[in-house]
């Protein structure tokens, strides 16, 4: 469902497929054939990087058998190693066994064509504009990342909006989030789901009041239009 996902917020829709693999698809990649020394990444001009398996070595030449049956014979350099079936769709990009550019880009790739847009790469989380409304925003989701340490939950922007919220009780410090990108990657889009998710959670488990709520909604309104800078004082 989610690569043909036509784009609704919904909280009736199961958010699962949006956030994590579901177990045949990781079967079905633990299924596909790979080598260690053979399975690898060269650069294409229409794809970026295509997969292949290295046939021979001379010098510092390489001849690779591409997925796509062409056979390239490229610099060393230019092969880049595939990690092992088992990182299929990374939810961190650190734990990569080989950390080179052609295997971040296919985790990422995988991940947003499955419209998982959101995978940790380190500290960051990487995001990817699905351009259509996925059901991952809503209440019952906030409610999953409420109280939960990032490695107990899908990568998700409300994970890193909890955790910070978690670190300012614990330290009593104020937290910053950086929110950065090119113009129209989703920078205003996110901004808004964290501050969505502090009133979310915040509101949840107590009975506000109306002149509480009107207060509110207008502090939200306020930032909302004042949103051309990207750095979250919480
Ligand atoms: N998470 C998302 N879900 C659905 N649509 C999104 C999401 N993020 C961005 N978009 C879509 O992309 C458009 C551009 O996003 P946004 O305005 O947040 O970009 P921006 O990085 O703030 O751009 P600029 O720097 O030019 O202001 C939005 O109007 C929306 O249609």
């Amino acid at each position: 469902m989610p690569g043909g996902y036509k784009g609704e917020c919904g909280d009736d829709v199961d958010p699962m497929p949006f956030l994590v693999p579901s177990e045949k698809e990781r079967l079905d990649a633990m299924n596909t054939p790979y080598d260690i020394k053979l399975s690898c990444w060269v650069k294409d001009e229409k794809e970026a990087f295509v997969s292949g398996e290295i046939q021979s070595k001379d010098g510092d030449k390489v001849t690779v058998k591409t997925s796509k049956n062409t056979t390239v014979t490229v610099k060393d350099e230019d092969v880049h190693q595939m990690n092992p079936p088992k990182f299929y769709q990374a939810s961190d990009m650190a734990n990569l066994t080989f950390l080179n550019e052609a295997s971040v880009m296919e985790n990422l790739r995988s991940r947003y064509v499955s419209m998982r847009i959101y995978t940790y790469s380190g500290l960051f989380c990487v995001t990817i504009n699905p351009y259509k409304w996925l059901p991952i925003y809503g209440a019952k989701v906030a409610q999953l990342y409420k109280g939960k340490k990032r490695n107990e939950v899908p990568p998700h922007l409300f994970s890193v909006s909890d955790n910070a919220y978690h670190d300012m009780l614990l330290e009593h410090e104020n937290q910053s989030m950086l929110i950065t990108g090119e113009s129209g990657a989703g920078k205003t889009e996110n901004t808004k789901k964290v501050i969505q998710y502090f009133a979310n959670v915040g509101a949840s488990g107590s009975k506000v009041s109306d002149s509480k709520a009107c207060f509110t909604v207008h502090i939200y309104h306020s930032v909302i239009d004042c949103i051309k800078y990207y750095l979250l004082v919480l």
